[in-house]
């Protein structure tokens, strides 16, 4: 595809390739897909009319969006990263799922793709009650089932009531395939992409074995090194150093720079893989995140500023004064959410 530059009344279009599509209209700048784009372009009649020349003169080009809902919005005409990591401030929810199946019979789980309890099922709802002032514009989860599930059922409690709706970019058909052609619908829902890196670490030869059953086999302390320890795998497992590896590298390359760019987020994971995004976030030695433990559908709220994250703890309720005064901003979108509400 031929590089070229269309010059817009409100912006430019830049077709970089036949890939990605860079379109700064405005304060806000979007990758596109060009098949989510039809441009119509009418060139001057004295301009060169070759798509083979590089230079066309254009005198009027209009684009519009067909479904394309790029949940990487890049950051707006703020200027570089560094001075919107100090400029935005963003919140961010980590939950561990709710209670699984293979929770409730004590059986190691990791990469088995197991669904909520009843149980579960409840927490998931208990947790959205919890965070259901606070705001979310994207939600990350694990590929697997309870996260998901967990997710899903937090953000029906949410006051906001937009939509959460899982992408799916697995392949081109299924991104055609799950278009939405409306944007009043697109700005009532919240993209939520799952990712395998966010997956709980990979138990190995432990995975369906009892916990109990495994401890008087091998030994409590061998057991309680399996799953604490930082860097000591389970048999043909992950240890939590490599679990790390994978989902605290997808946070800082594809979290993050949401973060930075104002957006709120939360993550819907598991145990393991938040426990290493925690040691991240809250800077833990690998002496110290042994002793770090999260409870099944609990909450926890972060908030992102100047480049930091401030842990604020578990929102006990939705209706905690102090949840919202964790800083302005949510004071404020509490405030919108009441008036806009009642
Ligand atoms: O994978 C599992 O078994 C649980 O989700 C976490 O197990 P753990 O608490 O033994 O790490």
């Amino acid at each position: 595809m031929a590089n070229v530059m269309l010059h817009q009344t409100v912006g430019t279009l830049q077709l970089l390739s036949s890939s990605r599509i860079h379109c700064q209209v405005g304060n806000s700048s979007v990758r596109l897909l060009p098949k989510d784009l039809k441009v119509e372009v009418r060139f001057s009649k004295r301009g060169p009319n070759s798509f083979g020349e590089k230079k066309l003169n254009v005198i009027q080009a209009s684009a519009s969006l067909t479904s394309v809902f790029d949940p990487v919005l890049s950051p707006s005409n703020k200027g570089t990263h560094e001075s919107l990591k100090k400029s935005n401030e963003a919140a961010l929810i980590l939950i561990r799922h709710g209670e699984s199946l293979w929770n409730e019979k004590n059986l190691f789980t990791g990469c088995v793709d197991v669904p909520l309890t009843k149980k579960g099922v409840e927490e998931a709802i208990e947790a959205g009650k919890r965070i259901s002032n606070i705001p979310v514009d994207m939600i990350f989860t694990s590929a697997l089932i309870r996260a998901q599930m967990t997710a899903m059922l937090a953000m029906t409690q949410h006051r906001r009531k937009k939509v959460p709706i899982i992408m799916h970019n697995e392949n081109e058909q299924a991104r055609q395939w799950s278009q939405i052609h409306s944007e009043d619908t697109l700005k009532q829902s919240i993209p939520v992409i799952a990712a395998w890196q966010l997956n709980e670490r990979m138990y190995g030869e432990l995975q369906g074995l009892n916990k109990q059953e495994t401890a008087e086999r091998f030994g409590k302390e061998k057991v309680h090194e399996w799953r604490r320890s930082y860097d000591i795998p389970p048999p043909n497992g992950e240890s939590l150093e490599m679990c790390a590896q994978r989902a605290v590298a997808y946070f800082k390359d594809e979290i993050e720079p949401q973060l930075i760019s104002g957006k709120n987020v939360m993550i819907a994971a598991h145990g393991n893989s938040l426990r290493s995004i925690i040691m991240y976030l809250d800077k833990l030695t690998s002496q110290e995140v042994i002793s770090l433990e999260l409870s099944t559908g609990i909450p926890m709220l972060y908030i992102f500023k100047e480049g930091t994250f401030i842990r604020r703890g578990s929102p006990m309720a939705p209706t905690e004064a102090g949840v919202y005064a964790y800083t302005r901003r949510l004071a404020q979108y509490r405030q919108k959410l009441d008036e806009m509400l009642n």
